[in-house]
């Protein structure tokens, strides 16, 4: 088995670094990375762009693409075969504690753009959208970066560390683009740094909003973490002991509205679309397909799934997927017959059994996700006096995972479990509470999730 080096898969040298990404995952590698390494090669004529990309957390994920030059394959899984795709788009992989690293990357003139997949908890909002200045983490990252000190460890934090890093080498303006599932990501993203520069130093917060543009993003492509079985098929399908593959879904979406005041990548040679407003896109992905996975993710494992595909070939799960999109789509501003193969399209993509995406992986962060994926339908329904069965589902769902307690990996975990404990008419109210305090007053809601609760736990 060969080893995956640029020489020996003939790829040529490191592309120069014009972008910087935070939060190297599987996703950022089966999307924008993908589609920086497509846009690079639909033109052999243009200058190629160069990532250089950053853990989130823990410097694991960056160890085996440094030692493959940033080399990977896409193991791209649709229901009748495999195919692979060898992505030369990435220039460097590091540690996101590389303090010197990530700011000197940040402060390069040549970067244009930064790109975030840093997952929903890892903007440290507060309820109201601002930065929780009371978090602990970023408590502490204020501390450093007032003294100077780059050796941050919130993902707020280290992206201001470089813009601090590129203000004071005089490097010009970028553009911020999130691609997490968010409302609004750009917003958001914007918010939360701006908010946490403020808290830094005025000046700061002034060339921030001088010079940085957030672009907001609607991101779609499956993928799942990689399994020791990915790489092995990835082996004997290449040839090459690839120890960093990803494995994802033909379909893939990437629409974006904002400025990029430096410059970015040619990526609407790879599909990519540049719109005014990301909000209808936004709102069909969210609600329609996280909306459901979320559903799954919780109601799913109370009839004995452990993946997506498993889930939606269950005729009752199928139900409720109906039923949560039909209420999803009451409020959607999109044609009807948009809407209606959007969903046959879904439907098509989460069966695929070919995919293995573990219900407990969307799970992670249910006090995060719910309130975009779940409550912005579910708010609109009983604004209209509605009490629709899906987000019902959902949300009992949710509390079955909560008391259950198992499988809780969430940033509030531990105040959900002792939330979820106690007698069925206690807790309902109470956890709810946590996603939106409205929620605990809608007795109608209440005695719906009370009784689908009681329904599951069966
Ligand atoms: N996987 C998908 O299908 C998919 C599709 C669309 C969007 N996304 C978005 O991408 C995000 C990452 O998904 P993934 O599949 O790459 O996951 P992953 O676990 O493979 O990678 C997550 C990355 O985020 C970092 N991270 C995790 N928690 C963090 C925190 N609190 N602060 C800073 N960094 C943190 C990790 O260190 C890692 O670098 C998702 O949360 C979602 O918002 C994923
Ligand atoms: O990635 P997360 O954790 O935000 O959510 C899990 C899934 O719902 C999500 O990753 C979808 O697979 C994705 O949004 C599809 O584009």
């Amino acid at each position: 088995m060969r080893r995956l080096t640029r020489a020996e898969a003939g790829a040529g040298d490191a592309s120069p670094v014009r972008v910087v990404h935070l939060g190297l995952g599987a996703f950022f590698r089966a999307h924008q990375a993908w589609y920086t390494h497509r846009a690079n090669t639909a033109d052999p004529t243009g200058e190629p762009a160069g990532i250089v990309a950053f853990t989130g957390r823990r410097p694991d994920a960056a160890r085996p693409l440094a030692d493959q030059d940033g080399l990977y394959h896409l193991l791209v899984r649709d229901r009748d075969g495999d195919r692979t795709e060898l992505v030369t788009s990435l220039s460097g992989a590091y540690d996101g504690a590389d303090a010197k690293r990530r700011d000197g990357a940040l402060a390069d003139p040549a970067v244009s753009t930064v790109t975030l997949t840093i997952t929903e908890a890892g903007y440290l909002r507060a309820a109201d959208g601002a930065p929780d200045l009371a978090d602990p983490r970023l408590a502490g990252d204020l501390e450093r970066l007032r003294a100077g000190d780059s050796a941050v460890s919130t993902a707020p934090g280290r992206l201001l560390a470089g813009l601090a890093a590129r203000r004071a080498a005089d490097a010009g303006p970028l553009a911020v683009v999130p691609c997490d599932n968010l409302v609004d990501n750009g917003a958001t993203v914007a918010r939360v740094l701006t908010g946490v520069a403020e808290a830094v130093d005025d000046g700061l917060a002034a060339w921030v909003r001088a010079n940085v543009s957030f672009v907001s993003t609607t991101v779609d492509r499956i993928t799942p973490a990689t399994t020791p079985g990915d790489r092995e098929v990835i082996a004997s399908l290449s040839g090459f002991a690839d120890q960093a593959p990803v494995v994802t879904e033909p379909f893939t979406e990437w629409v974006l509205a904002g400025d990029f005041p430096a410059g970015r990548p040619a990526w609407e040679h790879a599909g990519a679309r540049f719109v005014d407003d990301v909000r209808p896109f936004e709102q069909r992905k969210l609600w329609l397909l996280n909306g459901a996975h979320s559903l799954l993710a919780y109601a799913g494992p109370t009839r004995g799934h452990e993946t997506v595909a498993e889930a939606i070939a269950d005729p009752v799960c199928r139900g409720w997927v109906d039923a949560w999109w039909d209420a999803a789509a009451r409020h959607l501003a999109l044609d009807a017959a948009d809407i209606a193969k959007y969903r046959d399209d879904l439907v098509e993509r989460f069966a695929n059994p070919r995919i293995r995406h573990a219900l407990a992986q969307i799970a992670m962060d249910g006090s995060q996700k719910l309130p975009i994926r779940v409550l912005p339908v579910l708010t609109r329904e009983r604004a209209d006096g509605v009490l629709p069965e899906g987000g019902v589902v959902a949300l009992a769902g949710w509390l079955a995972h909560l008391r259950d307690g198992t499988r809780v990996r969430d940033p509030r975990g531990e105040e959900l479990l002792g939330l979820a404990d106690g007698p069925v008419d206690d807790v309902v109210p109470r956890v709810l509470a946590v996603l939106d305090p409205a929620l605990a007053d809608d007795a109608e809601l209440l005695a719906g999730v009370r009784e689908k609760l009681t329904e599951l736990a069966r």
